[in-house]
């Protein structure tokens, strides 16, 4: 299908290569969907939200009752996602993974909380194994129900004060750097914060020590949205979907999803590289080229919602450009650089 994909793909009415990256796309798309006609059909964004322990550490620059307050915010419409979602017609769901507050029974939230907030992972596991378990049940759950709506693409982000912080502990981990090397501002800390923050992490590191198991990594340091993200993307892989990943913390998740998978890098497209310095090394270790670099540094599957236009102009051209064929155009090779 690769060889019949890229054929179609260079008899459009076109230089060779000129449409640059959204060639690479169309080839990626096709390649996933296993035909020359790929479509992208009933978008979703999953946003996840979570509460931690290693919040009352003094990690982030804000309180923890900012996630609640944050997904009050997404269901009445007011976020950054929603305005992107809304302006690119992405249907967006909101699942309430473990926030420390009691949301109304009829709030329109799908309700997967596995806990209030996650244990602090400076003294011990975030998660008991039957929490993790659950949690990957559950998020695999969500993209099962997106499936039966007929969603074949799907993006993922996360609320949760303080998920930087386990982000940048697997980043350290799977890519074995230092915590030095991999921690940043975060939603906005100075100087002096990130140095509080550093030694909080580095704390951790010694605690634990080494993690290879992956499964062990997201149960030591994850959060709840962060482990139900993780079954998602194994269910979206499984699914055969179009998967679009977003940010640090997101792009941290799916690290973990490609040490369980690594077949799961052929259906990914990273939508952005964040401005949060540990994200351009994560993507250097999964070999993936961000398709826009706006200095974004905010979560919540922004940037998926974002570049989603642009993947979508990538399935477009294919199904709707002329051959040279259809439109009688020449195309003579003598001068061609191949
Ligand atoms: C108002 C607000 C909206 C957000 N939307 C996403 N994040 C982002 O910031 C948080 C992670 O940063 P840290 O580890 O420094 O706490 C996450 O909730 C992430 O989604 C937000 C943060 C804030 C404050
Ligand atoms: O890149 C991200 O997803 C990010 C960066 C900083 C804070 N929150 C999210």
């Amino acid at each position: 299908m690769k060889k019949e994909l890229q054929h179609k793909i260079d008899f459009k009415t076109k230089p060779l290569g000129s449409l640059g990256m959204l060639e690479k796309l169309a080839l990626q798309i096709g390649t996933i969907q296993n035909t020359l006609s790929p479509t992208l059909n009933n978008p979703h964004m999953i946003v996840f939200a979570g509460d931690h322990g290693i919040a009352h550490e003094g990690v982030s620059p804000f309180p923890q009752e900012v996630t609640f307050q944050m997904v009050m915010n997404f269901l009445q419409g007011g976020a950054a996602i929603n305005s992107f979602c809304m302006q690119h017609d992405i249907n967006i769901k909101v699942v309430d993974s473990g926030v420390n507050y009691d949301f109304e029974p009829n709030t329109p939230l799908i309700n997967h909380k596995v806990g209030r907030e996650t244990a602090s992972f400076l003294t011990g596991k975030a998660m008991t194994p039957e929490q993790y378990e659950e949690c990957i049940v559950k998020g695999r759950s969500v993209v099962k129900d997106a499936a039966k709506e007929g969603c074949n693409v799907i993006g993922f982000g996360e609320m949760g004060i303080a998920n930087t912080s386990p982000a940048t502990m697997i980043l350290c981990q799977i890519c074995n750097l230092t915590i030095e090397e991999c921690t940043g501002r975060g939603s906005g800390l100075n100087s002096e914060g990130v140095q509080k923050k550093l030694k909080t992490l580095q704390a951790a590191k010694e605690f634990h020590g080494e993690i290879e198991d992956a499964n062990e990594l997201m149960r030591t340091y994850g959060g709840f949205e962060m482990a139900q993200m993780l079954g998602a993307f194994l269910e979206a892989k499984d699914q055969g979907m179009v998967i679009l990943v977003d940010g640090f913390i997101t792009t941290s998740v799916f690290m973990v999803a490609a040490e369980i998978n690594p077949s799961i890098r052929e259906n990914a497209i990273y939508a952005h590289q964040s401005d949060e310095g540990g994200h351009r090394k994560m993507l250097e270790h999964l070999g993936g080229e961000p398709v826009l670099k706006l200095g974004l540094r905010l979560g919540e599957g922004t940037g998926v919602a974002i570049a989603y236009p642009v993947i979508k102009s990538a399935v477009q051209f294919l199904s709707t450009m002329a051959s040279f064929e259809d439109a009688g155009v020449s195309n003579h090779d003598e001068f061609l650089d191949k």
